[in-house]
């Protein structure tokens, strides 16, 4: 496939080492310096970009990729408000839009297990639910949007807590689930949900020790999106 590359950073980088690997070819690889480039770019000789660039620029990236044709694969955090836009342009369009917070199975297995959990501490009290994620100092965006995804699972599946904070300091709020955002070198990216009470204390975790599952990650659903059309996320991609 002739794969273009939208954000050529850190994460870049790897997905176009590991698609060149598995045999793609890279249409592009655009930066914030050479967006000039896009201008030799278009459905016929690209089959899927891949968008890991900065909160700021993933809307627009992706709005060129849907007038283009171009099935876009986007894994940037930190602009989700703008979502409910780029789908009704995926449908006017009707393009290809894939959105993932986190392409690392192993993070997607954990999505599952903290609803399960989260759906079985509903009924239990005592306990006190919070989340908690580390990643290195350079990310732009807190909370991570992986800890967005784990806090909606456990909203979705809690009759009590009414919405998810980013708590700094000692603002604790009543029936609401805190994230707490640490930025610490190298971390490629950590998520712990506790549930706390007097008695014990439940601990789940998910730690990357590298880039390399979200890269992959991204890079097989862009292999597996090819000839669909719509707005797709994880739980299309995966048989669980
Ligand atoms: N969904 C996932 O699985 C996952 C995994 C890792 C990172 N991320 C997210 O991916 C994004 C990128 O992460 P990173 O570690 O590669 O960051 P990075 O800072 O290393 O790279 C971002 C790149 O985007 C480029 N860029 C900025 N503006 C641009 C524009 N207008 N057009 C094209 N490129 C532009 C920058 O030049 C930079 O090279 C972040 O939002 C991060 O949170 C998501
Ligand atoms: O390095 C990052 O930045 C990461 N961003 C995603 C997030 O915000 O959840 C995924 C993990 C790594």
């Amino acid at each position: 496939m002739n794969i273009l590359l939208l954000g050529y950073g850190k994460m870049g980088q790897l997905i176009g080492e590991i698609a060149e690997s598995r045999g793609h070819n890279l249409a592009g690889k655009i930066n914030i310096d050479n967006r000039e480039d896009l201008d030799q770019l278009n459905s016929s000789n690209v089959d899927v970009a891949i968008e890991f660039s900065q909160p700021e620029a993933a809307v627009e990236n992706i709005k060129w990729c849907l007038e283009k044709g171009i099935p876009i694969v986007s894994g940037t955090t930190g602009w989700l408000s703008q979502k409910p836009d780029i789908e009704a342009m995926t449908k006017e369009k009707n393009g290809t839009f894939f959105y993932a917070s986190n392409f690392s199975i192993g993070v997607n297995v954990f999505f599952k297990v903290n609803e399960f959990l989260a759906k079985l501490m509903n009924e239990t009290s005592g306990y006190k639910a919070s989340i908690e994620e580390i990643h290195h100092t350079a990310k732009k965006d807190a909370p991570s949007g992986t800890a967005i995804t784990l806090a909606e699972g456990i909203l979705n599946n809690n009759s009590s807590l009414k919405d998810w904070y980013l708590l700094e300091g000692n603002g604790e709020k009543e029936n609401e689930l805190p994230i707490v955002s640490k930025r610490i070198d190298p971390a490629p990216g950590t998520h712990i949900i506790r549930y706390q009470s007097e008695i014990d204390d439940i601990e789940i975790s998910h730690t990357a020790h590298s880039r390399q599952g979200f890269a992959l990650g991204a890079i097989l659903v862009a292999e597996w999106i090819k000839d669909k059309k719509g707005v797709l996320s994880m739980n299309d991609f995966l048989s669980f």
